[in-house]
């Protein structure tokens, strides 16, 4: 580029003033036609033209380049507007872009036709925040760790990009896995996948029986089936029989639904069975999918370690209940204040479907039995109940047919019932991820619900966890509540695992109860005795401890002295706990300690 054709382009868009600088134009030669410059002006004219071409070329491609650079910064903006909208975070490299509209799908991915009509015809017109962005991830083959709140859509999240994948039936076994911590939950996925695949001719499974799964799927089978939606239980029974009756070799996509849950070790948790499968999910495509409602340090850490170059998806606030839920807590003073409270509500007049949760089965049959005599249509459900009952109980409730339902922490978990307008805690969850799930039966996808928490003196454990909950999701609770000590990290994991000893739900005094009925209640009453005795020794021990300190506060100034009694305190509490470990103490003793170590602080994800 010379210096006139420099000149040219700075000057372009410029007006040139010709009588005013003439005798600077001649100089340059520019624009004055003299007769010798006027054959050397055509020939210039002629190679100008040719320069203007290449050159146009060359701005062309630079001009390209840049709407390049624009669109992709726009692309980048739009990306990231989107993701902050939504109250996306994603963490993770190379993580394919969000999408708005469903039909999007089909342009960039090559969506089946089928499956955006299915997607239609269920009435998902848009997508949910974490559809936005776990669907892309999936659809790009990528593993995925996702977190979002209850009854935001996350079974959809798996089922379309599983389905995408899968593309047509084959004789192949099962190619997709879905686990799921409850029959019922494994149940309603099984059903959303049946939905969403219509007359794509899938053949999507549920173990209902062992011996019968055995013989359907075992190694005489034609492989003719595809998708797989069980608990983990079943599946390991017939992984661990011999020969294997199922084989998982085949699978593509393994996804866990309520991965917090289905990590936890012991009694309440898989995490042992889910070792079993993940081992016999051993293609080489394998990939993997963990989706909860609540997050975990131990997912999160095992998807860093083991799955391929993970993404991990948030959506809002980790840990927190769906804010579409009016929540509150209630002091109902005792036991009996709990069952007055309910009789309350439903004399001045609830509005169905009710869900009512309790901790453990036999409360669940208690409080049935009293309620049942109340005029109004109720059902319990719990895991002694055949699956036959389970099932019904479920089909009536989802029909309209029961109001009211009493069920266990069996149902916490997943269950998408309609429409559910109200939640009552009847006895306290034993955890505040226990809180948000339950919670989250109402309030789902967009709807508003309610969710009514009682507490006596005994749940004061938890319910500084559970008042935060609340208080973030908007919702108002008591300051003293939020002022409250801390329970240490360790109590609140054995609180999580444990049940408290509660008095019987029954208006039925004890002399008229006869056989098994008042044997039963005669072991709980104990059980109780013996709780609020420990209680009260623990309490009675915090006071004098307390008051020895002060003592020793009040008997001088020495600093020795007071040195002297912190570290006996210290070593006195450091007994105590070592005691607790040992189980030789109280398991639901009050704590008075605060956990000193905070889990360090999130990194910033990429919005
Ligand atoms: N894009 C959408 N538009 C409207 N409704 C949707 C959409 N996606 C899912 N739903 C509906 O939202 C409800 C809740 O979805 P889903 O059961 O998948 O929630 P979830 O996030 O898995 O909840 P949980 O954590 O409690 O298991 C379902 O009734 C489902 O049909």
């Amino acid at each position: 580029m010379d210096g006139h054709h420099l000149f040219r382009l700075l000057g372009a868009g410029a007006k040139f003033d010709f009588k005013r600088f003439k005798q600077d134009a001649t100089k340059l030669k520019l624009g004055v036609a003299t007769e010798e410059n006027q054959v050397k002006d055509e020939e210039t004219k002629k190679r100008k033209i040719e320069d203007v071409d290449s050159e146009d070329d060359e701005s062309d491609s630079e001009t390209e380049n840049k709407s390049k650079v624009q669109k992709t910064n726009q692309e980048q903006h739009h990306k990231k507007s989107l993701r902050k909208l939504h109250r996306i975070h994603v963490h993770g490299t190379d993580i394919p872009p969000p999408f708005e509209d469903f039909k999007q799908l089909g342009e960039m991915y090559g969506l089946h036709r089928l499956l955006l009509e299915n997607i239609k015809t269920v009435g998902y017109s848009k997508p949910t925040p974490i559809q936005i962005q776990a669907i892309p991830v999936m659809m790009q083959q990528r593993e995925i760790m996702a977190c979002a709140p209850t009854g935001s859509g996350k079974t959809a999240s798996f089922i379309i990009p599983v389905l995408h994948h899968l593309q047509a039936p084959k004789n192949l076994g099962f190619r997709a896995l879905v686990l799921a911590p409850t029959r019922e939950l494994a149940k309603q996925t099984f059903r959303e996948f049946d939905r969403l695949s219509e007359g794509m001719g899938f053949r999507v499974h549920f173990i209902s029986k062992v011996a019968l799964a055995a013989k359907k799927f075992g190694p005489k089978s034609k492989k003719n089936f595809d998708i797989l939606v069980t608990t983990p239980n079943r599946l390991v029974c017939m992984l661990q029989s011999n020969p294997p009756s199922i084989n998982l070799s085949s699978v593509e996509w393994l996804v866990v639904d309520e991965s917090d849950k289905l990590f936890e070790d012991g009694k309440s948790g898989f995490r042992d069975q889910l070792a079993v499968i993940y081992k016999a999910c051993d293609a080489n495509n394998v990939r993997r999918a963990m989706f909860s409602a609540t997050f975990s340090y131990d997912v999160e850490e095992w998807c860093k370690a083991n799955l391929d170059n993970v993404i991990q998806v948030y959506i809002g606030d980790i840990n927190a209940a769906a804010k579409t839920v009016k929540q509150e807590l209630l002091f109902v003073g005792s036991e009996n204040g709990k069952l007055l409270a309910v009789r309350n509500m439903i004399k001045k007049g609830i509005q169905p479907p009710v869900l009512i949760f309790v901790q453990s089965k036999d409360r669940a049959k208690d409080l049935f039995s009293e309620l049942i005599y109340d005029g109004i249509s109720v059902d319990v459900i719990h895991s002694e109940r055949t699956q036959l009952q389970r099932d019904n109980v479920v089909a009536s409730f989802r029909a309209g047919k029961i109001w009211v339902l009493i069920c266990t922490e069996l149902m916490g978990r997943g269950i998408d019932f309609k429409g559910v307008n109200l939640v009552i805690n009847y006895d306290f969850p034993n955890s505040a991820v226990s809180y948000i799930h339950r919670i989250g039966r109402t309030g789902r996808a967009g709807r508003e619900g309610e969710a009514i928490t009682f507490f006596t003196e005994d749940d004061a454990t938890n319910l500084k966890s559970i008042a935060n909950v609340i208080r973030k999701a908007g919702c108002p609770v008591p300051k003293y509540m939020l002022s409250m000590k801390k329970t240490r990290k360790e109590v609140q994991k054995k609180m999580a695992v444990s049940e408290i000893p509660r008095q019987r739900i029954s208006t039925v005094p004890l002399f008229k109860l006869q056989g098994k009925e008042r044997e039963n209640a005669v072991k709980q009453m104990q059980k109780v005795y013996k709780y609020e005795k420990a209680k009260r020794l623990q309490k009675e021990k915090v006071l004098e401890k307390r008051k020895q300190a002060e003592d020793g506060d009040d008997s001088g100034d020495d600093d020795n002295d007071k040195q002297t009694l912190k570290t006996a305190d210290k070593k006195t509490n450091k007994k105590s706990h070592k005691k607790n470990k040992k189980g030789k103490k109280l398991k639901h003793s009050v704590q008075t300690g605060e956990g000193k170590k905070k889990k360090p602080k999130k990194k910033k994800a990429e919005q």
